[in-house]
């Protein structure tokens, strides 16, 4: 009942410490005045829900405090620096239908009796150990089941439950095949755990390892996944790990039969085959005449004059820039990244001018569309959410893009990087970002007669400028590769029609764009981040979700600390939410999206929600 509920929360809070204020005095109604906390409706029937995201609580939980807590449905208890071992009493409540305790670091075994009733459980992010307990084996109401980013071992139960929609096992030290019933989720369900195997991963064709593996080569490697390179964040990439697992791996293989061993070192081989993410660090950080190494024009080829003539520069015509190819070679540069359509260089010239070049690989057509598409993305270049092309450099062996160089940061290292620029993306940030974009994505898709697709609408790809506003970057490449497709690294933005036609167009863009909000919504990132492993669907996620927990559960923990803007999120949600539906033609398109986000702010509370007030915001 009540009264032994508030007792419980009383002595929990007691023994937690908290940073927030949360207004629990004895002397107040709990159902009334405490914040986190909902009732049933008569309020004798106890408390529902405690929710408490994001509160700045730390240290473990006691037990027999809120596992006392009988008619408690609902713990959310999200992005908090919670420790120690979980209390068994909490996931075995006999009403408890939700258990959000993502992102803490809780640790030891996850308890092995849990409540029937539970339909979501989200423990992600933590530092459980142990096994998955087979009890999860009796959910049958579970929808959805997050355990990434953990340090689960052992194999997956046999999980059937028939409702459950979202399953994340990824980023763990789990072992042997996927259960056959749990075959139907995407490999971003499993992926991150070395010695899993079996569909929808690679087929389960190596050695198990022996069931207690010595700890060395408990350490995860990290999925076969491209990691796009941060100029300024020390990227975490795992080389030594790699290393030294590769080194444990061998040592098991050697100790294989023959036959076995010869499979092991195929799939060893297989794996270190990845992109060579370790030149590019090793490049960024010094800064050296990278661009001129085969770029020079020809002129002592024979042709003379006329071969120069031929490699120069070409500039738009309104370019505020004045250099030449020589001058361009001449320029220090560093790499800003590997991309899908080549390296990019921050370039910065003799005179102090600094641009940016993508140095572009695998152009699949002709000279002549080359300086076609070059026309088309020319055309369309003056929009202040659009990065200005301001030249292209075409010759047989080195095709160059010139940009701005547009200083801040991209919005995937503000949202996810390790970034020490002191930036805070509070809500009004992010709502001018998203609407700045959606005004770029309207221009583009309204220019050539409105047969323009960008094909690449991703976090990285949007720019940030001085004032915050966003600014839209790689548009128009995928054309010079011949096709229209979206690289496979940004898979998580791609619409599912674009898999089967793989043909991108505005309405896929649009479907891309709402993945983005919903980036921008969750802080969750829909493709793998140095040190950032959280990949999610996000849209299936979202729909995972039952609406009336969009506010406890879906937002960026960042942002739930500002006040009154929950109706203002959830509206950004709807739009992110019809942009991603499943039919194209049941999306808007960017025009309607732009002008929808400009309505969502419907009072003036810049000032109250400016970038200042909410770095003192506790
Ligand atoms: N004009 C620019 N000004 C400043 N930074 C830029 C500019 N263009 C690209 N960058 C940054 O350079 C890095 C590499 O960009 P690039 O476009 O090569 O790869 P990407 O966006 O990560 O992947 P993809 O090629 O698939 O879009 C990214 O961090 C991006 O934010």
């Amino acid at each position: 009942d009540l009264k032994s509920d508030k007792e419980a929360l009383l002595d929990f809070i007691a023994a937690v410490p908290h940073s927030r204020k949360l207004n629990w005095t004895s002397a107040s109604s709990v159902c009334r005045s405490w914040v986190g906390i909902t009732c049933s409706e008569n309020e004798s029937g106890g408390v529902l829900s405690l929710r408490l995201p994001g509160m700045g609580l730390s240290g473990p939980i006691p037990a027999n405090t809120l596992g006392m807590m009988k008619a408690l449905t609902i713990i959310s208890l999200r992005s908090n620096g919670l420790t120690g071992s979980l209390p068994a009493d909490i996931v075995s409540l006999p009403s408890l239908r939700y258990i959000y305790l993502q992102k803490n670091n809780f640790s030891g075994d996850i308890p092995s009796s849990l409540s029937v009733k539970l339909e979501i459980i989200d423990l992600s992010f933590n530092s459980f150990t142990g096994s998955i307990p087979s009890a999860v084996q009796n959910l049958t109401d579970l929808t959805g089941l997050s355990l990434q980013n953990n340090f689960l071992t052992g194999s997956i139960p046999v999980l059937k439950p028939p409702k459950l929609e979202h399953l994340n096992l990824s980023n763990n030290q789990l072992n042997g095949s996927v259960p056959i019933s749990l075959q139907k989720f995407p490999a971003s369900s499993f992926q991150g755990n070395t010695w899993l195997c079996g569909a929808p991963l690679n087929q389960c064709l190596y050695l198990t390892p022996s069931p207690s593996p010595s700890p060395s080569f408990l350490q995860p490697i990290p999925p076969p996944t491209y990691f796009p390179i941060s100029p300024t964040a020390s990227v975490p990439f795992p080389k030594s790990k790699r290393s030294l697992s590769t080194g444990s791996v061998i040592a098991i293989a050697v100790a294989a039969s023959a036959g076995s061993l010869l499979l092991f070192l195929t799939i060893v081989l297989y794996c270190l085959k990845k992109p060579n993410v370790r030149e590019g660090r090793i490049i960024s950080k010094g800064k050296a005449f990278i661009i001129g190494r085969g770029v020079k024009p020809n002129t002592d080829s024979g042709s003379g004059v006329q071969e120069a003539e031929r490699n120069k520069l070409v500039f738009f015509d309104d370019c505020p820039h004045n250099f030449n190819l020589e001058d361009l070679l001449r320029a220090s540069a560093e790499v800003l990244g590997k991309g899908s359509y080549g390296t990019t260089y921050k370039a910065i010239l003799e005179d102090g001018t600094i641009v940016v070049v993508k140095r572009l690989k695998d152009v699949a057509i002709g000279k002549k569309e080359f300086e076609q598409q070059m026309g088309t993305i020319g055309s369309i270049r003056q929009h202040q959410n659009v990065v200005s092309l301001r030249a292209y450099y075409y010759s047989k062996d080195e095709k160059l893009l010139v940009y701005d160089y547009i200083p801040i940061a991209s919005l995937s290292t503000l949202l996810h990087g390790n970034q020490d620029s002191g930036i805070t993306l509070d809500w009004v940030s992010r709502v001018k970002v998203s609407l700045g974009s959606a005004k770029g994505f309207a221009h583009i898709h309204s220019a050539a007669a409105g047969k323009l697709v960008h094909g690449n609408i991703k976090s990285s790809n949007i720019l940030l400028t001085h004032d915050l506003d966003g600014c839209i970057s790689d548009f128009g490449l995928s054309p010079l590769h011949g096709s229209a497709i979206i690289p496979l690294k940004s898979a998580g933005y791609r619409a599912p029609e674009v898999i089967v036609t793989k043909e991108a167009t505005q309405k896929s863009d649009v479907y891309s764009f709402g993945v983005l909000l919903l980036e921008i919504l969750t802080g969750k990132a829909p493709v793998q981040y140095p040190g950032h492993d959280d990949v999610v669907d996000l849209p299936c996620w979202v729909q995972s979700i039952v609406r009336e927990e969009w506010t406890a559960e879906v937002f960026d923990a960042e942002l739930i600390k500002y006040h009154d803007i929950e109706e203002e999120m959830v509206k950004m949600l709807e739009i992110a939410m019809t942009c991603v539906a499943t039919l194209p033609e049941m999306r808007p398109n960017m025009q309607e999206v732009a002008e929808l986000i400009e309505k969502i702010r419907t009072q003036d509370t810049t000032s109250r929600h400016s970038s200042e007030d909410n770095k003192s915001t506790p």
